[in-house]
């Protein structure tokens, strides 16, 4: 008897030493009611404007264990037996939560700039559910699997939304195929690459053939490539112009920095490589995203011709470049500085164009901040200030108070917002509201106006760098959910971060 007692010693240890592992891991993973502002596990949300892929209906949607299991019209759910509580929004509009596949968070490294929680949480505030972070402004750079378990550590328990991440396709990697694919298996939705200087030193530029490369090892995944497409081009009396110190700080002289020839130039060339795409070609179930499109001419027609000829295309363009016109930002005002640029108002209605009539394929915020000192707010010199546009929060309400003229519908918010970039990502169980999903919501209200300053309640790093600062935009988010949990209710955020980080698989 004794003799098996002590034999079994040996194997008990272990087997309590992993129990109680498993209690401490356990035990440090926040409880519902610190996830979720409405810690419940079943419920209903109701309203008069619930925008699924089949219309806007009345009606409600139930929620259990984080998904949706039924989605009722008004008729349908009165005669139900209702178990679990309910959420009335009346006549708020209920849609998918948006999905926001381009936000540069710049954590670990640069998280002075933005951060993995302040820049969740300032997405929560906006309605967005789910966003990718992009390889670059972090340091180091997603271009390695050793950088990207740094950013998966970064992000643990630190996200308010569930956030994937895009890997960084570059000169050092793009012709190692073992080391890309390390990083595709280990989690990566896909890779981004740049055709021009990125402004972050371990992030070089990679050419066409870099690209090529890059799309054959993705075809085998069938993940995407995302592409920055400026290509530099020898500029006319670009020197005499850097030399004007009150020049820099007009904004027309920025505007002739990076001409539209820019993005033209990058995108002809990528055309080159994006027919290895077409069925029966050499990189068939690779895919190209053309990145923050702001030339809605040549670069658009070139796009354009791509599609039709079956390559895998698609182009989204941000907010900044819908919102925003060259003639009317302010000398010195580097707020507005972005690249591509924003180009003139007629170009922006020529975009709008092509968004409603779906060559555009959908939108991301290109959410790039940085510290007020590098944005140079003073000196405004817009030759030498950080580029990058801040706005991730406003996304919903500048769409659609600019789209509004433009008679934009709930269903296309949601397309653009949700359901194009969930395809993109590859995100099945999200972007739209339908049984089975996740329960990613947005509970809005378009007709509600807000004047944006920066008392707003909602999470904002560095106000003074934000685009929309002194801006009156129309659509307020009065609720947020990921996967069920009530993440942001009307200024207030549930206190624990719950997000999930999404790795490909
Ligand atoms: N390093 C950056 O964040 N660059 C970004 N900057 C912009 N858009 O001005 C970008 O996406 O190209
Ligand atoms: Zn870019
Ligand atoms: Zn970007």
């Amino acid at each position: 008897m004794d003799y098996l007692r002590w034999g079994l010693l040996p194997l008990l240890v272990p087997l309590i030493a992993s129990f109680f592992l498993f209690y401490i891991k356990n035990s440090t993973k926040p409880s519902q009611s610190e996830c979720s502002l409405f810690p419940h596990d079943h419920y209903w949300i109701s309203s008069k404007r619930i925008v699924t892929s089949d219309g806007t209906i009345s009606g409600a949607v139930e929620i259990q264990g984080g998904n949706i299991i039924s989605v009722v019209e008004e008729g349908d759910w009165q005669g139900n037996i209702r178990r679990g509580q309910v959420i009335d929004y009346g006549e708020a509009v209920v849609m998918p939560g948006l999905i926001d596949v381009h936000a540069h968070l710049d954590d670990p490294g640069r998280a002075e700039w933005e951060g993995f929680p302040s820049g969740t949480r300032a997405a929560a505030a906006g309605g967005i559910t789910t966003l990718i972070d992009m390889p670059l402004n972090s340091f180091p750079s997603t271009v390695s699997v050793e950088a990207f378990k740094l950013k998966i550590e970064a992000a643990e328990q630190r996200i308010y939304i569930d956030v994937g991440f895009w890997g960084g396709l570059v000169p050092e990697n793009a012709f190692n195929a073992s080391a890309l694919e390390s990083i595709l298996e280990a989690g990566v939705l896909g890779l981004k690459s740049f055709m021009c200087p990125s402004g972050i030193n371990d992030f070089p530029m990679t050419n066409a053939s870099h690209i090529k490369e890059g799309l054959s090892i993705l075809a085998k995944y069938k993940r995407p490539l995302l592409v920055h497409a400026e290509i530099q081009q020898e500029l006319e009396g670009y020197l005499e112009l850097k030399d004007g110190a009150d020049d820099a700080r007009s904004y027309s002289t920025y505007l002739k920095t990076r001409p539209a020839s820019w993005e033209e130039a990058a995108i002809r060339e990528l055309l080159t490589v994006t027919k290895d795409t077409r069925t029966g070609g050499h990189a068939e179930g690779a895919h190209l995203h053309i990145v923050h499109l702001s030339d809605a001419r040549s670069s658009l027609d070139l796009i354009k011709e791509a599609k039709s000829g079956g390559d895998s295309v698609t182009v989204e363009t941000c907010p900044h470049y819908l919102a925003f016109s060259a003639e009317e930002i302010q000398d010195g005002d580097t707020r507005f500085k972005c690249a591509p640029p924003i180009r003139d108002a007629a170009n922006r209605a020529k975009l709008w164009e092509a968004l409603m009539d779906g060559h555009i394929d959908m939108l991301s915020s290109d959410h790039s901040p940085t510290v007020p000192e590098l944005k140079l707010l003073d000196d405004g010199n817009f030759l030498k200030a950080w580029g990058g546009i801040s706005s991730l929060q406003f996304v919903l309400p500048v769409t659609w108070s600019y789209g509004r003229k433009y008679g934009i519908t709930l269903q296309q918010l949601a397309s653009w917002w949700s359901e194009k970039p969930a395809i993109l990502a590859g995100l099945d169980l999200k972007g739209a509201i339908a049984i089975g999903n996740h329960a990613d919501i947005v509970v809005w209200k378009p007709e509600e106006e807000l004047d944006i300053n920066d008392k707003l309640p909602i999470h904002l790093k560095h106000p003074s760098i934000s685009a929309y600062l002194g801006s009156r935009l129309s659509g307020k988010v009065l609720a947020t959910f990921v996967r069920g949990n009530l993440v942001y209710k009307e200024g207030r955020h549930a206190p624990a971060a719950c997000g999930v980080p999404i790795l490909a698989r």
